[in-house]
């Protein structure tokens, strides 16, 4: 912002912010696909890393919760990386305070429910939902299905 800058070209002139959230353990193109559809709905993309504990409708992450947000950030696509919040979801939100929200392909979260979330924190924000990456049969774009790759090729059998 310049010093003279009027009230109205200083709201022209704020980026669109992009809001992305997810568990992100052992990144896959699925992942890269959904960053940078995400990327594309605005000018800045700020990803909410979830915490392990938080995260109750599938088995822990294999990857500790800062190495997640780590390897998130390090993606091109992604300007800001974060963990979320232990307990308050409404806290990394109102800090971003983002234009757009865009939930994953397959998300559990219902769109209308997260509207009338975001609006009940005060926040002014369209929520999107992305397209999902088609698998070609050689690609893995599940982190489910690279670890049963790692158990089914892995696993050594015990001797007798
Ligand atoms: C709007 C929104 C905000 C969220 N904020 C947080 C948060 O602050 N902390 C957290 O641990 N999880 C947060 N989550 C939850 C996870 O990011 C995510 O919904 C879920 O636990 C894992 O999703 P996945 O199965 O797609 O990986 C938030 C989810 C939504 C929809
Ligand atoms: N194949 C894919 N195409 C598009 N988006 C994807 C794909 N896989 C995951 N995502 C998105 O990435 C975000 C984080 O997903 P998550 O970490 O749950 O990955 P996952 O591979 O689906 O994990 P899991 O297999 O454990 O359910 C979510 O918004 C999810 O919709």
């Amino acid at each position: 912002m310049t010093e003279d800058s009027t009230p109205d070209e200083t709201a022209a002139d704020e980026p669109t912010r992009v809001v992305a959230q997810g568990t992100f353990d052992i990144l896959h193109p699925g992942h890269v696909h959904y960053l940078e559809e995400a990327a594309a709905a605005g000018d800045e993309l700020h990803v909410i890393v979830a915490r392990a504990d938080n995260i109750a409708h599938k088995p822990d992450p294999v990857m500790p919760d800062a190495q997640r947000r780590d390897t998130v950030a390090a993606l091109e696509a992604v300007d800001y990386a974060r963990l979320g919040h232990p307990e308050d979801f409404s806290v990394p939100i109102e800090a971003i305070d983002p234009d757009v929200l865009v939930l994953g392909h397959d998300q559990h979260h219902d769109e209308r429910d997260v509207s009338a979330m975001l609006a009940e924190w005060g926040i002014d924000c369209r929520v999107e939902r992305a397209s999902g990456l088609d698998p070609d049969g050689e690609t893995l774009v599940s982190s489910s299905e690279i670890k049963a790759r790692v158990r089914e090729r892995h696993t050594v059998e015990p001797s007798r």
